[in-house]
């Protein structure tokens, strides 16, 4: 597979109070491959479900074989900030400019050398003997530095990508790494990017939408917690982070009417009164009447929550963006409303998934969740229309729409395919390889909704795939690098 690649992306100038960041050098149109990342030491791989935390990172580094290169270590001085690190600094909180040229290895280590030739620096007693550690002295961060640097910019994940995993007839696991490219990324709680993609120890980038020449790149650092509200969202940036998130669906939920906040507060004061593991146990305990009549509560009171939020957005907010901004913000109350309805009427719910998708999409764009939820929305509609279901009232409900939406978040996430196969592949093992997710609210189980739903790919065809490349505006782009790393896994 080809080692780093970087796209039509540069690194910005540094701005005060933001640091540097990541700009389009032209127009992007949804999908466009930002760059190929390759991890700074080596990536730590723990069990599946395992939270690896930084602190595990720097133990790995510090403890395995090939520990860090001296151009490993130009790497990391070069994400150091000067507001990051010790107390004793009493430079700007500015960091100094830099380009993705500095982080090729070739750069990084003639860094080093001038850096030894020049006599900076002496080894740490620790690396004596070894000439690229004496070379790398010059840029050696202290021991806070480096874990301020680390706890920063890593990147981690309790499981790797359940759909390559399966291609690749690997065991899924949990990962963390370094990747000096997607660590320069700044935050935003409704990014212009696709989750990011770890294929093998090499992080992929892709954009979620048509991004204009000029415009900052942007991810979300909060997974799951981007379906809080603002308050939530802004205390977790803060207390691991440093900065107070001013993105532009951070300022709609600031200026949204107070009793729209104050819902939201009732929704996630109400959906965190219960999680994941509890609903299913009620569910699990169904029959007996206090565990239906907790459900039934639940359902209602949720129900009345989202109700009174959606009055509430009818009657202050006219941008439809924005109502989708504020009502991602009380993601956990719907899905828990959804999934309790469905559970209590025994019947499916066929557009509740895609609600929920769509809700998704706003601040983990191509993310798993996001292709398990499209997938479980297109599988429903399949089994509603082969048991004799009503035909879709709304255009936007059609089969032919929700595969095309499926297979437009699979090439965000996945690369444009060159074929109908591959892809059909790819929404294949998306569906064989489900196991409960974080979201504990998806469950595929229609193997004949499944099949229909393959067929249905397989023959939509380049009309799916034209589909896919429109929604979001402009025309498809061929990323043949992309097609042919994906190649590698059929
Ligand atoms: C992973 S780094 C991103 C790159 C960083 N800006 C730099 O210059 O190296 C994360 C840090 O960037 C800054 N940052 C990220 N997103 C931000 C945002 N939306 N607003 C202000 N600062 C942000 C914060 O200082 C945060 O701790």
């Amino acid at each position: 597979m080809n080692d780093r690649h970087i796209g039509p992306v540069e690194v910005s100038p540094p701005q005060p109070g933001r640091g540097r960041g990541v700009v389009a050098r032209e127009d992007l149109q949804p999908g466009s491959l930002l760059f190929v990342s390759e991890p700074v030491g080596s990536v730590l791989e723990g069990q599946l479900g395992q939270q690896l935390q930084p602190q595990h990172l720097l133990q790995h580094w510090k403890t395995s074989q090939q520990g860090l290169s001296a151009e490993d270590r130009v790497k990391l001085s070069l994400l150091h900030r000067p507001s990051s690190s010790s107390s004793s600094s009493s430079s700007s909180s500015t960091p100094p400019p830099i380009s993705f040229k500095d982080f090729s290895t070739s750069k990084a280590s003639s860094k080093a050398k001038k850096a030894s030739a020049k006599g900076f620096g002496a080894a740490p007693a620790k690396q004596a003997g070894n000439a690229a550690a004496a070379a790398a002295a010059a840029v050696e961060l202290t021991d806070e530095q480096l874990e301020a640097v680390v706890a920063c910019n890593a990147y981690g994940d309790d499981h790797t990508d359940a759909t390559l995993t399966y291609c690749r007839q690997e065991q899924q696991r949990s990962v963390i790494g370094l990747f000096p490219e997607f660590s320069l990324l700044n935050h935003s709680c409704a990014p212009n990017t696709a989750a990011p993609v770890l294929l093998r120890d090499r992080l992929l980038l892709r954009t979620a939408v048509v991004v204009p020449a000029g415009q900052e790149l942007t991810t979300s650092y909060l997974s799951t917690a981007g379906g809080m509200p603002r308050q939530q969202r802004q205390q977790l940036l803060q207390q691991h982070y440093g900065f107070v998130c001013g993105c532009h669906r951070c300022k709609a939920e600031e200026q949204a009417a107070p009793d729209i906040t104050a819902t939201l507060q009732a929704m996630h004061a109400f959906s965190s009164s219960i999680d994941a593991p509890q609903l299913l146990q009620l569910m699990a305990a169904a029959g007996d009447e206090a565990s239906t009549a907790k459900l039934t509560t639940l359902h209602q009171q949720a129900g009345k929550l989202v109700q009174q939020l959606e009055d509430q957005l009818q009657q202050h907010v006219t941008e439809p963006v924005v109502a989708q901004w504020l009502r991602a913000s009380g993601y956990d109350m719907l899905a828990l409303m959804l999934r309790t309805g469905e559970f209590l009427a025994g019947v499916k719910d066929v557009a509740a998934a895609k609600r929920l998708a769509e809700l998704v999409r706003v601040f983990a764009p191509a993310s798993e969740p996001h292709l398990l939820l499209l997938s479980d929305s297109a599988v429903r509609a399949a089994e509603a229309a082969a048991a004799g279901g009503p035909a879709p009232t709304a255009p936007e409900d059609t089969q032919e729409l929700r595969v095309a939406q499926l297979v437009r978040a699979l090439a965000l996430r996945y690369g444009e395919p060159r074929d109908m196969d591959l892809l059909t592949t790819l929404a294949g093992a998306l569906s064989a390889s489900l196991t409960p997710h974080w979201l504990g609210l998806i469950d595929l189980d229609g193997a004949m909704g499944l099949q229909q739903l393959m067929q249905q790919l397989a023959a939509a065809g380049s009309a799916a795939a034209g589909a896919a490349g429109s929604d979001g505006g402009g025309s498809r782009r061929k990323v043949e690098m992309d097609a042919s790393q994906l190649g590698q896994l059929q």
